[in-house]
């Protein structure tokens, strides 16, 4: 059954074009431009392709001529071969309009042969290629970094197979996660992962990067939902690790390799995903407090006192409540307090799941630990709220320019980061705010700036990076190195382990035309 890319969760696109939707929809848009102009944020403009950088980076892969289009036409169709400069365009650059290629190809294959007659061909011919989802990467590591031709899996969205027994799905990479998630919702099952971009992004897209999502907490990483993988090397040669088992315990477990590669080791073509059973009472609260040792304090209750039920605990501060208020207007369900937090629960049993909440929340209000909160069931007010959180991203675009940090913390060391980096920057910002998975310890750190600024950029990095590595956290947490990172993974990575992923990308990808300057560094 092919499942067609569907609008985001939140439907409307309230600021301009800035509603993740589908990759198809988004980029036919014209108000992909006013994004683009609207931002103006361009770290890698058109001119400076012809930059030195260029000349000496470029030069290992082959430029695309007349001969290599009509191969990929022959082979696909003229209307799976995107030449046209204009449709390109979206193509090029990332959702945040910070990291531009300039890419003239852009194939659409359907079929793992395909993608890996593309990619043998590519790999004798020393093209790049850059593998392209939903293009909701904030990282850059979805789009070209100079003229690489893009492989987008948009076209790539059947579903194979649901397994009800073990509730399991095969498919292609090229579904939209949501879309995926409504599909085996008819068998009562869920996709365990749901993130902001859900609307758009590709499950091909979310497993090369690990995605982490709302409720890691709950139903953990990719690394352990995945069970299996198919992936196109850049040879062409298929790598079948589609086993749809919950147990394969088979020598070395080669999928792990695909999943947070980023495109890098292989084209990630099918997946097979355990689907836990779709809970049957959500209870959603949306809380007020007054200190971060609060809200710290509450997430250790509520991971106590909720336990098995406690499905998601997400942290806001209101610096971006205030954004969302004020760039998209939508209104938070209480009045202003220094701190948000998001506490869900899903199970079986409404009466008692409702009970557990309100025991914890009489608790939590006795103890003065929260001041004021809201409780939703219905469908409608839980969407309101989750719509607020999971739309900041999209809040802080209006702002300007948006420079994003998403960092894994010790929990004690938190909230200081961002007060930390407020008294860095002082008056040079619009605003320096902090969301996040408080439960996966993963801080959402945000910068915002009228316009880009080159030296803003240098009073920001490395600082937040040589922060982190002090306090042993991890520059990425959930979005990945892509092409903003991968000269600050030191931070995270001992260089033993930088070398063997070099190891392991030049047994892989022996000429290197598998998204190149992505997650490994430079040097
Ligand atoms: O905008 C960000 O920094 C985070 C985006 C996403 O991971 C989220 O949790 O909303
Ligand atoms: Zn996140």
């Amino acid at each position: 059954m092919m499942i067609a890319a569907r609008c985001t969760r939140l439907g409307i696109p309230i600021v301009k074009n800035l509603t993740r939707v589908s990759s198809t929809s988004m980029f036919k848009s014209t108000d992909l431009n006013q994004h683009y102009i609207h931002s103006s944020v361009t770290c890698f403009p058109k001119c400076e392709l012809t930059s030195k950088r260029y000349q000496i980076e470029r030069g290992q892969f082959s430029t695309i001529s007349e001969e290599d289009v009509n191969f990929f036409t022959n082979l696909l169709g003229h209307h799976r071969v995107i030449n046209d400069e204009t449709e390109l365009e979206g193509y090029n650059i990332d959702w945040l309009g910070m990291v531009r290629g300039a890419s003239s190809v852009l194939l659409k294959p359907k079929t793992t042969e395909e993608v890996s007659t593309i990619l043998a061909y590519c790999n004798k011919r020393k093209l790049a290629v850059c593998p392209q989802g939903g293009n909701t990467g904030l990282v850059g590591g979805s789009v070209p970094v100079f003229d690489e031709i893009i492989i987008s899996t948009a076209l790539m969205n059947k579903v194979e197979n649901v397994d009800t027994w073990l509730g399991v799905v095969t498919c292609q990479s090229g579904c939209v996660l949501e879309a995926l998630d409504e599909h085996v919702s008819e068998y009562g099952l869920m996709i365990p992962l749901d993130l902001g971009a859900k609307g758009s992004c590709h499950i091909g897209g979310n497993v090369s990067t690990n995605a982490g999502g709302l409720r890691l907490l709950r139903y953990g990483s990719l690394h352990g939902s995945v069970l299996g993988v198919e992936a196109v090397l850049a040879s062409g040669e298929i790598v079948d690790c589609l086993s749809a088992m919950k147990k394969d315990n088979t020598g070395y477990d080669l999928k792990q390799l695909f999943i947070g590669s980023e495109g890098t080791l292989g084209l990630v073509t099918k997946i097979a995903i355990n689907c836990p059973p779709r809970p049957q009472s959500v209870n959603l609260a949306f809380l007020g407090l007054e200190t971060f040792d609060d809200v710290l304090k509450t997430y250790k209750d509520a991971k106590k006192k909720l336990g098995e039920i406690l499905s998601s605990c997400e942290f806001i501060d209101q610096s971006s409540i205030e954004c969302v208020e004020k760039n998209l207007k939508l209104k938070a369900p209480i009045g202003a307090h220094p701190f948000y937090m998001l506490i869900e629960t899903s199970g079986s049993n409404g009466i008692h799941d409702e009970e557990k909440l309100n025991v914890f929340l009489e608790e939590a209000l006795g103890a003065g630990l929260v001041t004021d909160g809201t409780v939703a069931t219905e469908p409608s007010r839980m969407h309101h709220i989750w719509s607020i959180r999971e739309r900041i991203a999209e809040a802080l675009i209006n702002d300007g320019c948006t420079y994003k940090y998403d960092i894994s913390l010790p929990l004690p060391h938190f909230y200081k980061m961002v007060e930390d980096m407020r008294e860095h920057l002082g008056s040079n910002i619009l605003r320096c705010c902090g969301y996040g998975h408080i439960g996966d310890g993963n801080l959402h750190l945000n910068i915002t700036s009228k316009e880009f600024e080159k030296d803003l950029l240098n009073l920001i990095e490395p600082t937040i990076f040589e922060w982190t590595a002090k306090v042993n956290g991890s520059i990425s947490a959930e979005h990945g190195v892509g092409f903003k990172k991968r000269n600050y993974i030191h931070y995270s990575k001992s260089s033993g382990a930088i070398a063997l992923m070099k190891q392991l990308k030049a047994l892989m990808d022996p000429n290197g035309i598998l998204n190149p300057y992505k997650v490994l560094p430079d040097n």
